[in-house]
């Protein structure tokens, strides 16, 4: 495997909205780079199908669910240590998700208060290091839409077009306001994952754009 001049115990986390291709980045940057890949697992979510029937019902659970996960999944990354590619940030839930449940009355401001006073417990502890890198997927709503469509999960392809409009313009302006990390900004138009030549050039990119142990 070539060597990349990416510290090897780096952390990349792959964000962006619903469908944008975060868990196929996921997956051909971690293979790329010998590094291990941690996924959201959608298939076996108690809440997701109820969630989508039923926002304000369902709301809380499903992001006290998802912190859950996150967080063992946090305290595997650590444990085993190595380099990690993570499907999705733990910031995105609280920033977007929850944020967004909450300011459009589907979830209780009790319930925001709480979730919020958790994740904000659950990130100071030493599972939470920052990742190194946040790659950004982003891209016109229209090829998002036409991506959720073609990927077919039943719950997403009944939910209505505004949901996914909402969520991709909270996106745009949750980035241009995160500064956790280094960003690195990929728009999904530019790309190609089974071309060889256009992977490389996003290694060559996280190269330039990820935290080395000697920056500040
Ligand atoms: N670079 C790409 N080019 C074309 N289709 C893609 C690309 N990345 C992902 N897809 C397709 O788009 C859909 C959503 O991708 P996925 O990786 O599951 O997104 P996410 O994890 O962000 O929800 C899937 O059907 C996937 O095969
Ligand atoms: N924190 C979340 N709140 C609500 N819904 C969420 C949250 N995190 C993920 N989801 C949903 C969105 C999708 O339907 C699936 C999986 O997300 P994906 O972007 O396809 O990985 O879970």
């Amino acid at each position: 495997m070539r060597q990349y001049n990416i510290p090897e115990n780096s952390i990349i986390t792959v964000a962006g909205t619903v469908g944008v291709g975060k868990t196929t980045m996921t997956k051909r940057l971690a293979d790329a780079l010998g590094f291990q890949a941690s996924f959201e697992q959608v298939d076996v979510n108690p809440y997701l199908d109820l969630f989508y029937d039923d926002f304000k019902s369902w709301s809380f659970h499903l992001q006290i669910y998802f912190l859950a996960e996150r967080f063992k999944e946090q305290k595997r990354i650590f444990n085993v240590g190595g380099g990690f590619v993570q499907d999705r940030s733990i910031y995105e839930d609280a920033d977007i998700f929850a944020r967004m449940h909450y300011e459009n009355g589907t979830m209780t401001e009790v319930d925001y208060k709480t979730y919020v006073n958790l994740f904000e417990a659950m990130v100071l502890t030493p599972y939470f290091p920052q990742p190194d890198l946040l790659i950004y997927l982003d891209g016109p709503l229209e090829y998002i839409l036409e991506r959720i469509h073609q990927r077919g999960r039943p719950m997403e392809v009944k939910t209505a077009d505004e949901y996914w409009v909402e969520l991709h313009s909270r996106y745009e302006n949750w980035i241009r306001n995160f500064d956790l990390c280094p960003v690195l900004t990929l728009n999904i138009k530019d790309y190609d994952l089974n071309n060889q030549h256009s992977l490389e050039s996003i290694i060559k990119r996280v190269e330039k754009s990820i935290k080395k142990p000697d920056a500040n």
